[in-house]
C-alpha cells in the first residue's frame, strides 16, 4: 500500500488509464502540500508514508476524475476500489492497481490535510468531495447566486399574473379531456411553466425535442412584458419608469442561437391575436452566443463583462443548457445584475457540457421533487387548478427529504414526436435505460420501413415522418443511396441557401473522429463517392460543406460553425457562413460571412461529425453509426438520446446489438457538489 513511483512509466505500469497529466499533477499538488505558500500558515501536514501513497493515488484519482467532466471526486468513489486495476483479454491481471481505505478512513486523513475551504490549499476537501479549489469556488458561487436569487421576490401582484396566465392561455384553447385518462392530463405544463417562472428572478425550463420549450418561453416573455409594460405606467409599484425591459438570448453556440431566432420569429407569428400587437413588437429575435454576449477578450478565460462591468440586460434566457459548462455559468451570473432575472432552457437528458460540469442535470433533476407548499398555493390560484392535483403529479420520494423545487418546471408532451412515433418511442427507451425494448423496437420498425426501400429519385424534400431503420456496418448497402439522396445534389443547386437548405437535411453522425466507423474515415469515404477520386487536395471543392475547428474571434468564426465551399460568379472559390450578426425577421433573407478559405481557421469536412458536435443542430435524416466494439468508453444512453434527437423525421442507425446495449445500459453521472 505504501507505495508511490519513481517516474510515470512506474505508475502507468501500475494503473490502468492513467495520463501524464495524472501523474504530473498529483506530484504537483503534494509538493504543494508539503509547503506552506506564507510563513504564518500552519506547518505543513506530517504524514507516514503509507498515508502519504494513499494521498498520492487519491490526487491522480482526482485528476482522472476532472478529464471526465466531474467537478470533483467523492471519496465514497473510491472507498474500498481497486483503483486502475485490469486485466487482459486472457484474464491475466495487466494492472495491479492501488487499493483504497473506506471511506471514514479517507475522509479521517483527509481532514487530518486541514484541505478545508478556507486553507490555501490548491485543493479543498468539503462534504466528502476532493476539488481543485477553482472549481471548487465556481460551484459554491453558482449555487449561493442562485439561492439569492430564488430569495428575490417579483413585484408584480396575483391579479395581474392571473389576468395575464388567463390571457395567454384562454381556457377554449384546452383540448377537452379524454375521458380514459387520468385528471392529471388535464394540466398544461406550459401554463405553469409560464406562471412558475414569472414571479422568480431565476427559473429553469426543460423538457424534451419538441416539447415546447421555445413556444413556451415566448409566451413568457411577452407575459414579462406585458407586465412590464402595466407597472411603467403605474403609479402604485415602485419601479423606474419609462425604461424599456432590456431582454437577451443567448445559445452556447451560433448554430443553436440562430435557431432559437428562428423559433422564436416562428411562435411570435403565431401568437397573433393571442397577444397584443404592441407587445409582439417589442418581442427579441436576436439571439447571440454566450461568448458574444459577455465579450470575449483574445488569449484570456476571462469576459469584458463581469462582476465588475455588468451586462445591462434585465432579461436573460440561455437556450441548450446542458452544453454550458460550469465555469461558464458561473461566469455569466457573476455578470448579471442582482436583480435581473435568467431563464434557463434545455434538455437534461442529453449528454452534458464538453468540459466540466453537468450543470443542467444537477439544477434539474428527475423525477421533480415537488414545489413548496407556498408555491403550490401560488400557482393554483394563479393558474385556476386544483392544489392537489397539481401536488399530486410529483413522486414522493422521501429520501429527498423536504426540498422542493419551485424554480423548475417540466414540459412533458412532445408536440414533434407523438406517443406513437417511432423516433420519440425510442429516445424514450434509450434515456430510460430499455436495452432490450429500445433494440426491439428499432429492429421491428426496420421490417416496416427497409432503407432498402428509399426511393433514391425521391425528391430529398419529401421526406416521410417517424421513420426508423437499421442496418449493419455495410456502408455501399445503405449509405451510398443516402449519399446520393442528400448530399450529391448540393453542388448543382442553384444558389447558396438551397445547398444551405439541402445540407441541412441530412448528417451522418458518428462517435468518434478516429476509427474504421469514425467521422475521418465516413468523411472521406463520402467524398470519395461524390468526386470520384477526380480532386483530392486540401483546399476544397465547390459544394463541400465545413466545419470550423477553433474559434476565431477577429473573423467572428467559432468552433463547430457550418459553412460551405462555394464558387462566386467570377469562379472564385469562397467559404459561405450563415450568420446571426443581421435582426431576422420571418421574412428576410439568411445573410453570409464570405471569406476566402485561405484565411480560415482549422476546418474539416462535414458529411459526418461527431454527436458531441452535434448538439444544439436538428436535421431531418440523420444517420447514426456506432461502432463495432460494444465496450467503447464513449458510448452510453445520453450519447444515443443526443444522437436520436437530432433526427426530426427520419432516423437510420447502423449498430449491432451488443454495441446497443453496452450503450443504451451505460448512464453517465458526472460527480458535483451542486444541488439547490
Ligand atoms: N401549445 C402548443 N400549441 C401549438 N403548437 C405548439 C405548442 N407548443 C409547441 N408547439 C409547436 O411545437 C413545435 C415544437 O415547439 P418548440 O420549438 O417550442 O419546442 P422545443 O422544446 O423548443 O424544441 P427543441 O427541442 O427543438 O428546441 C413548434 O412547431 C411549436 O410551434
Amino acid at each position: 500500500m505504501g507505495k508511490t513511483y519513481c517516474n510515470f512509466a512506474q505508475a502507468q505500469q501500475q494503473l490502468v488509464n492513467i495520463e501524464a497529466i495524472d501523474y504530473f499533477f498529483a506530484k504537483e499538488m503534494m509538493w504543494a502540500l508539503n509547503t506552506r505558500a506564507e510563513p504564518a500558515e500552519a506547518e505543513p501536514a506530517k504524514i507516514s508514508a503509507e498515508n502519504m501513497a494513499i494521498v498520492y493515488h487519491l490526487f491522480m484519482a482526482l485528476s482522472v476524475s476532472l478529464r471526465a467532466g466531474h467537478t470533483c471526486l467523492p471519496i465514497t468513489e473510491v472507498s474500498r476500489l481497486a483503483w486502475g486495476k485490469a486485466y487482459d483479454e486472457q484474464g491475466q491481471c495487466s494492472h495491479e492497481g492501488f487499493t483504497f481505505p473506506n471511506a471514514d478512513t479517507l475522509s479521517i486523513l483527509c481532514d487530518e490535510l486541514a484541505l478545508s475551504a478556507s486553507a490555501k490549499q490548491p485543493i479543498v476537501f468539503e462534504n466528502n468531495k476532493l476539488y481543485i479549489r477553482r472549481y471548487y469556488h465556481f460551484e459554491c458561487q453558482l449555487a449561493h447566486d442562485i439561492t439569492k436569487r430564488l430569495q428575490n421576490k417579483t413585484l408584480a401582484s396575483l391579479d395581474d399574473i392571473s389576468v395575464i396566465i388567463k390571457q395567454l392561455f384562454p381556457p377554449e384553447l384546452f383540448p377537452p379531456r379524454q375521458a380514459e385518462k387520468a385528471p392529471q392530463h388535464d394540466i398544461d405544463w406550459q401554463k405553469i411553466a409560464v406562471a412558475n417562472s414569472i414571479n422568480k428572478n431565476f427559473t429553469v425550463i426543460a423538457g424534451g425535442p419538441g416539447t415546447g420549450k421555445t413556444y413556451t418561453v415566448t409566451k413568457l416573455l411577452a407575459a414579462l412584458l406585458m407586465l412590464h409594460n402595466k407597472y411603467n405606467h403605474s403609479s402604485t409599484v415602485h419601479i423606474k419608469k419609462n425604461q424599456t425591459l432590456e431582454i437577451a438570448l443567448v445559445a452556447p453556440t451560433g448554430k443553436a442561437a440562430r435557431r432559437l431566432s428562428e423559433s422564436i420569429i416562428k411562435a411570435i407569428a403565431g401568437f397573433k391575436g393571442l397577444i397584443h400587437d404592441d407587445i409582439l413588437s417589442m418581442m427579441p429575435t436576436q439571439a447571440k452566443t454566450i461568448h458574444r454576449l459577455l465579450g470575449v477578450i483574445p488569449n484570456s478565460p476571462n469576459f469584458r463583462h463581469n462582476q465588475d462591468n455588468l451586462l445591462s440586460c434585465d432579461v436573460l434566457l440561455i437556450d441548450e443548457v446542458s452544453m454550458v459548462d460550469l465555469p461558464m455559468m458561473a461566469r455569466i451570473f457573476r455578470a448579471l445584475k442582482p436583480r435581473s432575472r435568467i431563464i434557463l432552457l434545455g434538455d437534461a437528458d442529453q449528454l452534458p457540457s464538453v468540459s466540466v460540469g453537468s450543470v443542467l442535470a444537477d439544477i434539474a433533476p428527475r423525477p421533480h421533487c415537488g414545489y413548496s407548499d407556498e408555491n403550490l398555493n401560488y400557482l393554483s390560484q394563479v393558474c385556476q387548478l386544483n392544489k392537489s392535483l397539481l401536488n399530486s403529479t410529483f413522486v414522493n420520494d422521501k429520501t429527498k427529504g423536504e426540498r422542493h423545487h419551485d424554480h423548475l418546471s417540466f414540459l412533458l408532451k412532445s408536440r414533434r414526436f407523438d406517443g406513437e412515433g417511432g423516433i420519440g418511442k425510442l429516445a424514450a427507451h434509450v434515456i430510460q435505460g430499455a436495452a432490450t425494448q429500445s433494440w426491439q423496437l428499432l429492429a421491428s420498425s426496420t421490417e416496416d420501413c427497409s432503407v432498402n426501400n428509399t426511393d433514391v429519385n425521391n425528391n430529398a424534400n419529401e421526406i416521410e415522418e417517424n421513420q426508423l431503420a437499421l442496418v449493419d456496418s455495410n456502408l455501399t448497402a445503405w449509405l451510398s443511396p443516402l449519399v446520393k439522396q442528400y448530399y450529391q445534389g448540393i453542388a448543382q443547386c442553384g444558389d447558396i441557401s438551397d445547398a444551405f437548405s439541402l445540407l441541412a437535411k441530412f448528417r451522418v453522425l458518428c462517435v468518434t473522429r478516429q476509427g474504421e466507423l469514425g467521422v475521418d474515415a465516413i468523411n472521406q469515404w463520402i467524398k470519395n463517392l461524390l468526386i470520384n477520386g477526380v480532386t483530392n487536395n486540401q483546399t476544397g471543392y465547390h459544394g463541400m460543406p465545413i466545419m470550423i475547428n477553433e474559434n476565431d474571434y477577429r473573423l467572428g468564426l467559432f468552433n463547430g460553425d457550418i459553412g460551405l465551399l462555394w464558387k462566386t460568379n467570377d469562379g472564385q472559390l469562397m467559404a459561405y457562413f450563415e450568420t446571426t450578426d443581421q435582426p431576422q425577421t420571418q421574412n428576410t433573407k439568411v445573410l453570409y460571412k464570405i471569406l476566402l478559405p485561405s484565411r480560415l481557421p482549422k476546418y474539416d469536412t462535414v458529411y459526418a461529425m461527431t454527436i458531441h458536435k452535434t448538439q444544439g443542430s436538428e436535421f431531418e435524416h440523420v444517420a447514426m453509426v456506432l461502432p463495432k466494439q460494444a465496450e467503447h468508453q464513449l458510448l452510453s444512453r445520453e450519447l444515443l438520446y443526443t444522437g436520436i434527437t437530432r433526427a426530426k423525421k427520419q432516423l437510420t442507425i447502423s449498430s449491432n446489438r451488443k454495441t446497443w446495449q453496452c450503450a443504451v445500459e451505460t448512464g453517465i453521472k458526472r460527480y458535483s457538489g451542486l444541488t439547490l
